[in-house]
Order: structure tokens, then C-alpha cells, then sequence
């Protein structure tokens, strides 16, 4: 059957609340500022919708996770529904599992041989909550019950007399302190005049309500049918007439038929409801109760504490998708995997800008000793970390990410902060590998392709591989120089000591790999970075040029990570980084980090090119090394530096 093309000819659209001409509802200008009372009604509400109803040693679980998340009132079961669990209420009196402080509460309809058994099910308590319900609305008045405003009312007020009268009995018996939460059931369906009337009558017969001693009024959304304004005005209307207003605590219950639940209880809140009866994940009848998951994170977002602990969420949520057999959708709030994860690149950006931003308005805070370290972070509204979880998922990397995605997990995994213009040129890699397999870029992935890019590793992976150095002053005829320590290399962080200017001419010779063979090279230059290129130059046959250079610490490794652009001479990269490549050297010594960098650029710029043989001059070790590895080290001074393949030296002791 297609749609209608006029749907009003078959749905009724809700009423209108009748407030008087003129009246200016209080909610919509209302703000939460503290906790409601919390009602957990999965061992029941969402117990009572299951393919397969919990065995009663997962509800006893389930009830342990409730009370370690902090609830202090959970409806435990429907005791004349079955003997089982009827069991249930008793084996948690009898086995003492109910802490102080928390209340147990058990629904019943409204009938007579029902609620005996129910309150029965409750003796020896210390708390005990009957909630009494019945349906009130006109459709269940005449289709369900056949019954008439004053039948319905005559019904609900024997069933109230009758709890009154055992409940009061047992308390006699046992001890047992009773509240009565009396629930009109289809409260949001239902004449809200006919609601007040109703609920002014149940007060009158339970006969002793009192600001210290409250009757609950349960008013539920059974089903959802409306917009969630339209409950608020509902529960405004009912909290603005009902009598001994301040005797009374509204409960609210919503359904989420219309996937409205979560806002109209937070309006309900703002109308009067003083307490939500929900259930985690949102479980229940045809779309669920309300979440209370979703609600209490909604007010821990807005700074205020829901009095639920959630530090745990992975752990809680296991256990209800077990005890349900349900799962979570993953783009679900807060508890679904893939909430706290962005995929598309400007998501990417504005987070690590972020991160980056957060991490020095937090140090500010820490060095000054004022304001608070507020999270302020763009796409996520809650620090993961406050739910358990950590950040490792956070930035993940497909077809749609860009830059700063790969930048993040590169800066996550390996503590290297990639200069702008890298970011650039690593995120064409990421781009084209993502576009070849069509999935995801794991961490993993994009940790391996930084590796093999940029040549890092314990392994020889490039063409050219460094395998030892020197760097000494002076020029190759110098061996007249005294060998002394390279500037401090604290010095060289940032680059400034690399200007030609200030410094020393410096020689460079060293053992490189090429395809394989091993070859001696050697060069000159005001610094580490040009000496090394000079040799690369003469040995390759390649005019090459540095066009940036930064370098920066390795978290607490005691490393440094030096990044190199370079081209070929002749030919300007473009502004976006076409036309240069980059290189990466990670070493506990500056010098060596920066040639490593350069090795690394260079691997890529000679890409599959024939390169030249070694020349004569090198194919023997060059006059200089020979004297460097004769001459005894002088007490106080070192190789300038040296550099081995990791995992051993050839000529000196790695200070890699
Ligand atoms: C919106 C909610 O979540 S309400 C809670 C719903 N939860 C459950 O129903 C779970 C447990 N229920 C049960 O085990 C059973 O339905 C029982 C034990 C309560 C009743 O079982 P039965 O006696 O076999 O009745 P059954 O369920 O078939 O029908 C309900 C009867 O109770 C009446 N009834 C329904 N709700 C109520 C109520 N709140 N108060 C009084 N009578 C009610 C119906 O009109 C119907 O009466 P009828 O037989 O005279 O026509
Ligand atoms: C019977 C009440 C409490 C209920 O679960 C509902 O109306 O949804
Ligand atoms: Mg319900």
C-alpha cells in the first residue's frame, strides 16, 4: 500500500494543553541546574521487552553494575508476573544485596490479587516503592477497560486504598518503609484535566502524602506521539494545578517513539519532573525507554554532575549489550565505538588545532595557578578520557581525511610534530594509498607508510643508507686541526647555529650504501646539512638544495627529529610543496639526526634513477678516515659525531 498523499485523513494530530488565554509557560525559559532523581527501570521496564527475558543471575549482575554506577532507586521486577520474579525481589531482601540508601522498587497493575502478591514480594525492605499504574487515556478508557472517566477513577482509587492498607500492614510486619508511585500510564495520550482530577483523588485516598513523606506521580510517555514541547506543557500543566505540590514528586517516564526521548525528558525536567525512570541504552518496549546514558553525559557536558558514574562506559556497556543481547550502533551518543572518532579531513584539522590550542591554555593554567582547564575542543563535546576511553581513535584516516589526520596519528605514535608543508606532502602518500585499498588508513598503516617514506627503521630500507660519518672542523687537508666537540647540540635545535655565518666550515666524511655497496663520501660546508650535502652531491652526481629545515625534541627520548625539504638545483618546488621532498632523521645527536634527514630526502628525490658509480677517490677509505681512526681520542675530547646502523658500530660507538 503506498503512503496516503493526505495522512490527515487517517492520523489525528495531539491537542493542545488548555492553558488559559494569555499564559506564559515557564519552561522554555527554565535551565537545568542540578541532577534529577534517577529511576533505572531495566531489571523491569527493559526486562519486560526482551526476546529473552534475563535469567535472574544476570539480572542480579546487572543490578550490581547499577549500584556501582550509583543509582539509588531501581525498579527490580514485575513479581506477579512470574515466580521468577517474584524470586528475584525476595533473593535480594533475603541475601541483603540492597545497600542502605537504596530503594527497590517493583510495578504492579491494578489488581487486587496482582498488587497482594507484589507487596508481598517487598516485606523485609528497608526501602520499598509500589508503582501502581493503570492506563488513563481515552482510547485505553474504552477499548482496553470498557470503562468510563468515573469507573477508571473508581478502579485506580480501590487499587490505591489496597496498597495502602497491605503495604501499611507489611510495615507493621517487617518494618518496611513504602512510597507509593502511582503511574498514569498513557499520561501523554490523556486529557491533562482528566490527569489532574485523577491525580488530585489519589491523594486524597492514599490520605498521607507530606513534604517529608512524597507520593511519586509517574507521568508517562507510554508512547511517544507528540513533539517534546507538547510534554513539557503536559507536565507544566500537571505541575502548576495538582494540589500539595510540594507532598508530590513528578517522575518522568518517556518512550522514544518518535526518537524524541532524551529531549523530552530534558524538557519534562525544565516543566516540573523532579525524576526520570529510563534505562541504559536506551532498552525497552518497541524504541526504548528513554537513555539515561545519553541524559546523565548530557548534564556532565553542561558541567553539572548527574550523580551516575559512567568513568567506565566500555565496561557498563558490555554488560547491558550481554545481559540484552542487543548491540549499540556505533554512531549511538557517547557509547557508540565511533563517537569520539572523526573521519573527514577539516574535522581532523579543527581538532588537532585544538588539542594544540588546549594543551597551552591548560599549561598557562598550571603555570599560573588560575582559571579551570576547560575543555574546549571543536567536534567533541566531552573528553573521552572522563568515559574511559583514550584518544588513540580519535583521528581516523580514510579517502575523506586530509593533512592534519595523518599529522595527528603521526604525532600520536611516533612524538613528531611534521612541519605544515610536510604535513602536505605525507597526506599525498596517505591520500593515494587510502584511494588504492579504498578503506581506512589504521594507525598502523599510516605509521608503516611515514616509516617507509621517509626511510626510518632499524633496517637499511632505501637505496641509500648512511652507515657511518665524521664531522670534524676545518677542511679534509685539516688533519692538522685538532678534533673538538661540535657546537653544543642543544644549540643546533632550531636551525639558528646552521647559518653558514656563525660557524666553523665543517668536513664530512662518511660510508654510504648505495644499492647495496658500500662507498666513501666526502664533502664540506658551513654546516652538518650542507657538508653532508656537498658529499651526497659529488659522490650522486646530483645538484641538490635544502630549501627548509626544522628540527624539534622527541617527547622525553632524549632524541631530536630533524626534518629536511629538498630539491634538485634548477627547480623551485611550487608554494603547495610540488617539485621537493622531505626527509626524516631521528637521532640522540643533532648532526646525526640532520643527516639522516638529508639521506632520507635524497632516497627520494633519486627514486629508481641510475646513479653513478662510486668514484676511485672513494672506493678506498679516504686519507682523513684512516688518520681519524689511528689517531687516540684525547682525554676530554670526543668524535663529533658518529653514526653506526642500529644495533652496532662499524668504527665507533653509535651515539644514535
Ligand atoms: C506500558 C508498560 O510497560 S505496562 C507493564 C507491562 N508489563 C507486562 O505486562 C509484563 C508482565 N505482565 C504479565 O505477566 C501479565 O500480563 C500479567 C500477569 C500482568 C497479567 O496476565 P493475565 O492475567 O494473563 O492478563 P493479560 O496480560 O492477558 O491481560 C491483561 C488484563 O489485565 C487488564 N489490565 C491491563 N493493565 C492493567 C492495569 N494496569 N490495571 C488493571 N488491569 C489491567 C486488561 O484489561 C486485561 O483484562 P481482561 O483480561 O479483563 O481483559
Ligand atoms: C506502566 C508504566 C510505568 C510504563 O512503563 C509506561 O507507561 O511506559
Ligand atoms: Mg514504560
Amino acid at each position: 500500500m503506498p503512503m496516503l498523499a493526505d495522512p490527515s485523513t487517517k492520523y489525528v494530530p495531539y491537542c493542545e494543553v488548555p492553558f488559559p488565554p494569555g499564559y506564559v509557560r515557564k519552561w522554555p525559559s527554565k535551565r537545568t541546574t542540578s541532577a534529577p532523581r534517577w529511576l533505572s527501570t531495566d531489571l523491569r521496564d527493559g526486562n519486560q521487552a526482551l526476546v529473552n527475558p534475563m535469567s535472574n543471575a544476570t539480572k542480579l549482575e546487572l543490578f550490581k553494575v547499577l549500584l556501582g554506577i550509583g543509582f539509588k532507586e531501581i525498579e527490580v521486577a514485575y513479581p506477579s508476573a512470574s515466580e521468577l520474579e517474584y524470586q528475584f525481589v525476595r533473593s535480594l531482601i533475603e541475601n541483603n544485596e540492597v545497600p542502605d540508601g537504596v530503594a527497590l522498587q517493583v510495578i504492579t497493575p491494578a489488581r487486587p490479587d496482582l498488587i497482594k502478591k507484589s507487596i508481598a514480594a517487598l516485606g523485609g525492605a528497608k526501602h520499598a516503592i509500589v508503582h501502581l499504574y493503570n492506563a488513563v487515556s481515552p482510547v485505553f478508557r474504552e477499548v482496553v477497560f470498557r470503562n468510563t472517566k468515573e469507573q477508571t477513577i473508581e478502579l485506580t482509587l480501590n487499587a490505591v486504598r489496597l496498597v495502602r492498607e497491605l503495604s501499611e500492614a507489611e510495615t507493621a510486619r517487617s518494618g518496611t518503609r513504602f512510597t507509593l508511585n502511582y503511574c498514569f500510564e498513557t499520561f501523554s495520550q490523556t486529557e491533562p484535566e482528566f490527569v489532574v482530577e485523577l491525580g488530585n483523588r489519589v491523594l486524597e485516598a492514599w490520605g498521607k502524602a507530606s513534604p517529608e513523606d512524597k507520593v511519586i506521580f509517574n507521568l508517562a510517555a507510554t508512547v511517544e506521539c507528540a513533539p517534546s514541547n507538547h510534554y513539557a506543557d503536559q507536565v507544566e500543566y500537571f505541575s502548576t494545578h495538582i494540589n500539595q505540590r510540594d507532598s508530590v514528586v513528578l517522575s518522568i517516564h518517556p518512550h522514544n517513539d518518535r526518537g524524541t526521548a532524551v529531549g523530552a525528558t530534558e524538557l519534562g525536567l525544565l516543566a516540573g519532573g523532579d525524576r526520570v525512570e529510563g534505562c541504559l541504552l536506551g532498552n525497552g518496549e518497541r524504541t526504548g525507554n528513554v537513555d539515561l546514558i545519553t541524559l546523565a553525559l548530557n548534564l556532565y557536558s553542561q558541567g553539572i554532575t548527574p550523580h551516575l558514574d559512567f568513568s567506565n562506559l566500555a565496561e557498563v556497556v558490555a554488560v547491558v549489550c550481554r545481559a540484552n543481547e542487543m548491540a549499540v550502533p556505533t554512531r549511538y551518543p557517547y557509547a557508540g565505538s565511533l563517537v569520539f572518532s572523526a573521519f573527514a579531513g577539516t574535522h581532523q584539522d579543527a581538532i588537532k588545532k585544538g588539542f594544540d590550542a588546549q594543551e597551552q591554555r591548560w599549561r598557562a593554567v598550571d603555570q599560573s595557578g588560575e582559571g579551570i582547564k576547560s575543555w574546549a575542543m571543536p567536534y567533541i563535546p566531552l573528553d573521552p578520557k572522563d568515559l574511559g576511553y583514550g584518544y588513540d581513535d580519535l583521528i581516523r584516516v580514510s579517502s575523506q581525511s586530509g593533512k592534519a589526520g595523518a599529522a595527528y596519528v603521526v604525532k600520536q605514535r611516533l612524538q613528531l610534530e611534521l612541519p605544515r608543508r610536510m604535513q602536505v606532502a605525507f597526506y599525498s602518500v596517505i591520500q593515494a594509498r587510502a584511494e588504492q585499498s579504498g578503506k581506512e588508513m589504521s594507525a598502523a598503516l599510516i605509521e608503516s607508510a611515514f616509516k617507509e617514506t621517509y626511510i626510518i627503521g632499524a633496517k637499511p630500507l632505501g637505496r641509500l643508507h648512511l652507515e657511518s660519518y665524521r664531522l670534524f672542523p676545518g677542511t679534509p687537508d685539516g688533519r692538522s686541526s685538532p678534533m673538538h666537540e661540535y657546537p653544543d647540540d642543544a644549540a643546533t635545535l632550531v636551525g639558528t647555529s646552521d647559518d653558514p655565518a656563525v660557524l666553523t666550515p665543517l668536513h664530512f666524511e662518511g660510508q654510504l650504501s648505495v644499492d647495496g655497496k658500500m662507498r666513501a663520501i666526502r664533502g664540506a660546508g658551513a654546516t652538518p646539512v650542507l657538508a653532508i650535502i656537498d658529499a651526497l652531491r659529488t659522490s650522486l652526481a646530483i645538484e641538490l638544495v635544502a630549501a627548509e629545515y626544522s628540527a624539534h625534541a622527541v617527547g622525553s627520548s632524549g632524541k631530536v627529529c630533524s626534518f629536511v625539504e629538498m630539491h634538485r638545483a634548477g627547480e623551485s618546488p611550487s608554494k603547495s610543496g610540488v617539485g621537493s621532498v622531505w626527509g626524516v632523521g631521528i637521532s640522540a645527536n643533532v648532526a646525526t639526526a640532520k643527516c639522516r634527514a638529508v639521506v632520507s630526502a635524497v632516497n627520494t628525490l633519486v627514486g629508481s634513477q641510475a646513479l653513478p658509480p662510486a668514484k676511485k677517490m672513494h672506493q678506498r677509505p679516504p686519507t682523513l678516515w684512516n688518520w681519524f681512526k689511528n689517531v687516540p681520542l684525547r682525554a676530554g675530547h670526543t668524535p663529533v659525531s658518529s653514526l653506526a646502523p642500529e644495533g652496532g658500530s662499524r668504527v665507533l660507538k653509535a651515539e644514535s
